[in-house]
């Protein structure tokens, strides 16, 4: 069986690591189905990932092979990412809300050898499917259809060797298979060691689905750092009652979520938020925390470090930031500080130029150990992206181009600006959507905004929609004295046409405002 050599960097070795300190120390602190809380120590857990190695191992496959693992974040889910990781077997997370029609796009791009899904899970009807099936839960690892023994090529499971493939939403069509070797994700999450984001005491709290890299950063986190993890249940997620309960009862003192996993709380029941008095910390990535929003969750969780983490999938993350505590009444957009441990971000402008100089803004590329190899064969769309470093090209030395804007503060800071392509032309001036949304938020009443262009007869036209507070939303929504406001504040071409109020912005499958939903919906007739 192909094994990593005990100096190399591996997932696998670096999450049970924790278990020669304190094996019997939580690893894993999840609900069973009738909600009731256990907790798997580093030993019964790194077990099952040789029980599931064992079986996997006699399948005869290949280091490289890809296993599909469908599942939503659990002690069994992540026994079969390690042992995937232990064989040099590449895994590719999808959750059991993933559309069939995604996960077969995954099936025909990396054609796995194995589709392994928690045994709770209903075996998909799908037209072209993974060689081999298989099912598994905290007893064990069963094969339902075994794939066909590869000729072994390769004899041990190299740092260079791919851990796993996150397919990205692909928000320019196809999705793209982001390839991370075990390099560059063990890199990624020393560097969240030494920037101590987690320790051991910590019960780091991971409420997003697997195929979105925050789930596997939540578990990253908290094993290397020799913490527990505390997967909430989706179901639990959509009621601020059960999702508070659960996080108080489970003792979370660290909480992962996309801004809106705060939404409905702050919205229904922000009183709930004071039971959580294990509390330490809550790290929110993905997107810009709407600011009255993160003020309400300052309110409701004074003592708390708000952390905001920002980057793409194609390394991992870039940089972790604690939000001023009280944030600044007068800011309106937050700061990305600096890159983590050991990486470092570079704007460049419009001209190509290094920004050196405090206001200067740019286009943000990462200099960083932990970039990705690449998208799954797609060397065209990666060549876009691994770029040489804009300060001296001549090197050879790759660095991530992502696509994001950002501000050089006094400090030497970032200050997030926005997405390269979420500017749009209107009327030849460009225009930064995320501005128009900062102002739209700083409207009494208003708890968020999502700005977006509309074509109509040729034209591009801004609109825009907001959520209000429950006070703000019994009461009429005055339109032209909103767009008023925002006219005061910006340049009249910055002024969209209208905004409509909303119950809630729509969202992705990872959580984000799903700015596609959101332009259909502002295009349908009233
Ligand atoms: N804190 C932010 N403010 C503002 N815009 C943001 C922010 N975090 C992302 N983004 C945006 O989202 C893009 C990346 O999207 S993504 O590839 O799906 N990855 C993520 O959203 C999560 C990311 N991999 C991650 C995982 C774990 C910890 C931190 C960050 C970035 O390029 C930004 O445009």
């Amino acid at each position: 069986m192909p094994r990593p050599h005990p100096s190399a960097d591996n997932l696998y070795q670096l999450l049970m690591a924790p278990a020669d300190a304190g094996p019997d120390r939580p690893a894993v602190v999840e609900a069973d189905e009738n909600g009731v809380l256990h907790e798997i120590s580093y030993r019964r857990l790194d077990a099952l990932v040789k029980q599931y190695a064992a079986v996997l191992d006699g399948l005869g496959l290949d280091v490289g092979d890809p296993v599909v693992v469908e599942a939503d974040t659990c002690a069994a889910a992540v026994a079969m990412l390690l042992a995937c990781s232990l064989l040099g077997l590449p895994f590719v997370t999808v959750s059991p809300h993933t559309p069939d029609t995604r996960l077969a796009t995954i099936i025909d791009q990396v054609t796995p050898a194995l589709h392994a899904r928690a045994n709770d899970l209903p075996a998909r009807e799908l037209d072209r499917h993974a060689e081999g099936s298989a099912v598994f839960d905290l007893g064990g690892l069963v094969i339902e259809r075994a794939p066909a023994p590869r000729v072994r090529r390769r004899r041990e499971v190299l740092s260079t060797d791919t851990a796993y493939i996150v397919f990205t939403s692909g928000s320019t069509g196809r999705p793209k298979g982001v390839v991370m070797s075990h390099r560059a994700i063990v890199t990624f999450l020393r560097a969240m060691l030494a920037d101590q984001l987690a320790g051991p005491a910590d019960r780091v709290a991971s409420t997003s689905p697997l195929q979105f890299d925050f789930a596997l950063f939540g578990i990253g986190v908290a094993l290397s750092a020799g913490a527990a993890l505390v997967p909430v249940r989706r179901e639990d997620l959509g009621s601020p009652r059960r999702m508070t309960a659960f996080l108080r009862d489970a003792k979370a003192t660290q909480v992962h979520g996309v801004p809106s996993l705060w939404r409905p709380v702050l919205r229904h029941d922000p009183d709930l938020l004071l039971e959580l008095t294990h509390l330490r910390s809550v790290v929110f990535a993905g997107e810009e925390f709407p600011l009255p929003e993160l003020r309400r969750l300052q309110e409701m969780l004074p003592a708390v470090r708000l952390v905001n983490g920002y980057g793409a999938t194609e390394s991992m993350a870039a940089s972790f930031t604690d939000v001023p505590n009280p944030l600044p009444a007068d800011q309106e957009r937050l700061s990305i500080g600096r890159a983590h441990a050991g990486a470092e971000m570079t704007l460049v402008d419009a001209d190509g130029r290094i920004v050196t100089e405090p206001g200067g803004s740019g286009e943000i590329y990462l200099r960083s150990p932990a970039l990705f190899t690449g998208y799954w064969n797609d060397p065209e769309a990666t060549a876009k992206v691994l770029v040489p470093d804009p300060v001296e090209p001549r090197h050879g030395t790759k660095v991530l181009r992502t696509g994001d804007l950002a501000r050089l503060d006094e400090t030497g800071e970032l200050c997030f600006i926005g997405r390269a392509d979420f500017q749009v032309q209107i009327r030849g001036n460009r225009v930064e959507l995320g501005e128009i949304e900062g102002t739209l938020t700083r409207l009494p009443g208003v708890t968020a905004a999502a700005a977006t262009v509309v074509p109509r007869g040729g034209d591009q036209i801004l609109m825009a929609a907001v959520t209000l507070t429950a006070a703000a939303a019994a009461a009429d929504f005055d339109a032209s004295a909103a767009l008023a406001f925002v006219g005061k504040q910006l340049p009249s071409y910055m002024v969209p046409r209208s905004v409509r109020v909303l119950p809630e912005l729509p969202l992705t499958q990872n959580g984000k405002v799903d700015r596609e939903a959101l332009t259909r919906r502002l295009t349908a007739p009233r």
